[in-house]
């Protein structure tokens, strides 16, 4: 069984921590002790509040569903100390310099920064961006205004631009823009909107290229104790870490 350390014990932590059925979590840390306490005790791990100690524990890949700040604050140190690590606020990786050192670090250590699909779907074969790059690459995306703690009486845009500038401004939001964007080979461009008529975490791509042209639309349940964060956030996780000793591989 995979032994794991997990870095957040939020939202996504949490229900992590309570369908580890073919892992097991060793370890989990988060800055406030509650919720470490809370989450350890669901699925049998050691609680910490200090990454040193954390990191002193026995498990060979580290789990982040904490913040960007938390990836860019503990991701080396995680690579370095010979572990994978699964990072789901992959907004931080927009940042192109620390981007390239972090990839540098897992090179040196030998190990793999693994971002999940998270709370879209066709990264896989996105991926193609790499081989021929596409036209278009654009993400719309459409949540209920609470979700970026705003109010709004009507369907409103409240960015259009850049994924690595959209991030800056909503880390908690839009990580899937910036996964997109490394999955495609190129930073996608983005359309956030709020719409206080939307029960769901809408997420519509468009690429068009050599290959053809797609459409997705993902219209997420969101989670129950973080709105912003879609269900199919730790689900993916979860189908990820399931997958990481298995032969057989399904997609790009
Ligand atoms: N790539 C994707 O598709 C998706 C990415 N995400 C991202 O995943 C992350 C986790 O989501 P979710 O579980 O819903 O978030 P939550 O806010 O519910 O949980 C995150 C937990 O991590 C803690 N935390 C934040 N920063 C640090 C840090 N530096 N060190 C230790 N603990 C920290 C938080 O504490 P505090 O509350 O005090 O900040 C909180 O307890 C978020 O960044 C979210 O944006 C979510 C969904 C999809
Ligand atoms: O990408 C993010 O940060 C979160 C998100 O949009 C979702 O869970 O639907």
């Amino acid at each position: 069984m995979i032994k794991i350390g997990l870095l957040g014990c939020g939202n996504v932590g949490r229900i992590i921590a309570t369908h580890a059925e073919s892992i097991q979590v060793i370890a989990v840390f988060d800055i406030i002790p509650g919720r470490a306490e809370e989450l350890a005790a669901l699925c049998h791990a050691r609680p910490y509040t200090d990454f040193d100690a954390f990191m002193q524990e026995d498990f060979s890949i580290v789990v982040e569903a904490a913040s960007v700040d938390a990836v860019r604050y503990y991701g080396e140190a995680v690579l370095r100390s010979g572990r994978d690590i699964v990072v789901l606020s992959g907004g931080a990786l927009a940042d192109d310099e620390f981007r390239e050192r972090l990839v540098d670090v897992a090179r040196e250590a030998g190990r793999k920064i693994r971002i999940p699909s998270g709370a879209i779907t066709g990264l896989d074969n996105l991926k193609i961006g790499q081989v021929s790059p596409p036209r278009q690459l654009l993400l719309r995306t459409t949540k209920p205004p609470a979700s970026l703690g705003m109010t709004a009486t009507a369907r409103t845009e409240v960015f259009k631009g850049l994924a690595h500038d959209c991030i800056k401004q909503y880390p908690k939001n839009i990580n899937v823009a910036v996964a997109l964007g490394l999955a495609a080979g190129r930073d996608a461009d983005v359309e956030l909107w709020v719409d206080p008529a939307a029960e769901r975490n809408i997420h519509e791509i468009f690429v068009e290229g050599d290959f053809g042209d797609i459409y997705i639309r993902v219209r997420n349940v969101p989670s129950p104790d973080n709105p912003s964060t879609s269900y199919m956030a730790a689900l993916s996780i979860l189908t990820l870490l399931k997958n990481l000793e298995n032969p057989l591989v399904v997609g790009t």
